[in-house]
């Protein structure tokens, strides 16, 4: 018999992996395919139900992505997220078009609990929105079932075809009861009996890896951050000393993190591995000089990490493989997860140079969002304080800074940097004693900026022009969407003043209150 499954259109959106993965955890297979592939091979497919994702594009334009009215008549029940929603009314004879008010990030909804969709789900909840068009009349035989204060239709439904729109992103957990609504579609409208076990990633992994390197050589670019840690820990139970780990210190790293990260993998640390930090900072700073654009920035960044490894690889001759900790949120937003629009190149994705002089990339986490790398790593026996670490992205300070990045600038948003992270970790820790739990505030991801804007202050009855840090901590657990944290205004306060009474050449501190989207959690 075949084996129940829905399949998700990707019309470019950047969730539309998450789509998938919500599918999965309603235990039933899920799969993705482009927009572009045909109604035989989709009728050929058999799935129980359909699910459209978002995207970039405004379906009212003539050559944005489309689909044809017939995927809408084969009798299997359709749901339309957001530009999927948008395109199904547009296709069967609604309107959409440009909003009066565009809706982005936290939005309250008001549902109609009848709706198939919403079963068990409060009347008035919290969806995420982005978008900026909007359905302004549903197609004939659509009834509106969810409304915001200004989205007349954030869901509509034709009960009869078993064809549901949603305006909003039910897939992200920022929709407070979105996973319930995609439980409802998938094991409710389209009837799948969920019997579908996931593979253990970690034992099919290591497997795999096997077979492919057989008796190769490998070199991990190993930051010291979680991905690369997880991947670290996946290659050496896979292939232990056919391994050997680069760590690159670019000169953008955080205050001594250097050492840190050669302290924990180096020769004296708990890991029996091979181990090569390189120092590469002059060599860093000579190519960033003048830069100022963000994606030059992150392509310089990305081919001069490339450039030391392969140096690398051949002090250590013949090395056929180079692996990366590439997760699934570096690939959609350098614009290679299917359709989607380029957000940013990821240093080890979007920003590598065309030409790579390794045989092949192993990259064992490339289908993965954080929260599952974190379990992975927790499967393999790393330290707990190395997997709930916070991210810090490849390029590092480099995108941190923005505009031109030189050696002054990196040494203001280290110093920083280092403060609002001890001052943060100390209200945190003091919290935890109090109340035996974490505060609800508790940042997943924060750092300082520095902005390139100077300004005019006073300190110590004298004028001083000045640059600007910016402050940001975010809420999130797959860091594809995000909120920025409630930190409490006494630690904002305490933090201001050391940065100005401690780091030289700051006279203002400002607080990012972004949610991503629109905002992203990093600023370049
Ligand atoms: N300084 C570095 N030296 C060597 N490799 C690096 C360095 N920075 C990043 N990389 C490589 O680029 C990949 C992507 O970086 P990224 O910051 O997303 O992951 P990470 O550092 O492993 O984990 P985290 O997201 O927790 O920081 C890493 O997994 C690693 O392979
Ligand atoms: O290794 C990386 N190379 C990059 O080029 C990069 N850009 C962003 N990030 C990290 O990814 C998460 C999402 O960040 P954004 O909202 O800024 O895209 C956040 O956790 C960011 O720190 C990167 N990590
Ligand atoms: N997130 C989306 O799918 C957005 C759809 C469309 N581009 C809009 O802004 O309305
Ligand atoms: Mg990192």
């Amino acid at each position: 018999m075949d084996k129940e499954k829905v399949i998700v259109i990707d019309f470019g959106g950047q969730y539309n992996q998450l789509v998938a993965r919500r599918v999965r955890e309603c235990n039933v297979y899920c799969e993705i395919y482009s927009y572009r592939t045909d109604i035989e091979t989709i009728k050929a497919m058999n799935p129980k139900g359909i699910i459209l994702t978002g995207g970039p594009n405004s379906c009212y334009e003539a050559d944005s992505p489309t689909y044809s009215k017939e995927l809408f008549e084969l009798g299997i029940p359709v749901l339309g997220l957001c530009y999927g929603a948008q395109l199904m009314m547009h296709v069967l004879g609604g309107k959409v078009e440009k909003a009066p008010v565009r809706e982005y990030g936290k939005t309250e909804v008001m549902v109609d609990k009848n709706s198939p969709l919403f079963q068990n789900v409060e009347e008035k909840t919290i969806c995420w929105m982005s978008h900026f068009d909007y359905i302004s009349k549903t197609a004939p035989g659509f009834e509106i079932v969810a409304h915001t204060a200004d989205c007349p239709v954030a869901a509509a439904e034709n009960r009869e075809k078993n064809l549901y729109a949603i305006q909003f992103h039910p897939e992200v957990l920022h929709t407070k009861e979105g996973t319930k609504m995609l439980h409802n579609f998938v094991r409710g409208v389209c009837g799948c009996a969920g019997t579908w076990r996931m593979d253990s990633f970690v034992e099919n992994t290591i497997k795999e890896i096997r077979e492919k390197v057989g008796n190769g050589r490998v070199l991990l670019a190993l930051s010291g951050g979680v991905d690369s840690s997880v991947a670290a820990g996946l290659l050496s139970r896979a292939i232990g000393k056919q391994l050997t780990c680069v760590f690159v210190d670019h000169g953008l790293l955080r205050k001594d993190e250097g050492d840190e990260v050669e302290n924990v993998f180096g020769p004296n640390g708990q890991f029996d591995l091979n181990f090569i930090r390189v120092n590469a900072q002059e060599r860093y700073y000579n190519k960033l000089a003048g830069v100022t654009e963000p994606e030059a920035k992150r392509k310089i960044i990305g081919e001069e990490f490339i450039r030391v490894f392969e140096e690398e690889a051949k002090k250590i001759g013949a090395v056929d493989f180079l692996a990366q900790g590439t997760i699934y949120p570096d690939v959609v937003e350098s614009g290679l997860g299917g359709e989607s629009a380029v957000i940013k190149s990821h240093h080890n994705v979007g920003g590598l140079p065309e030409y790579v002089d390794f045989k092949e990339i192993i990259e064992p986490l490339r289908n993965l969002f954080k929260d599952e790398v974190r379990k992975a790593g927790l499967e393999l026996g790393i330290p707990e304080h190395l997997v709930f670490r916070q991210p810090f992205p490849g390029p590092g300070l480099g995108i941190r800074i923005i505009g031109e990045v030189n050696a002054e600038k990196v040494r203001i948003v280290q110093d920083a940097d280092a403060i609002y992270r001890e001052e943060v970790d100390k209200a945190v820790a003091a919290y935890k004693k109090e109340n035996d739990e974490a505060p609800s505030w508790m940042p997943n991801q924060y750092f300082a900026a520095l902005t390139n804007m100077r300004s005019v202050g006073v300190m110590g009855d004298e004028r001083t022009y000045d640059y600007a840090v910016a402050l940001r901590a975010v809420n999130t657990v797959d860091f594809m969407t995000a909120e920025s944290a409630e930190i409490p205004f006494a630690v904002l306060q305490t933090v201001m003043s050391r940065i100005i009474n401690e780091v030289r050449g700051v006279n203002r501190v400002f607080y990012d209150l972004t949610s991503k989207p629109p905002g992203t959690i990093e600023f370049e």
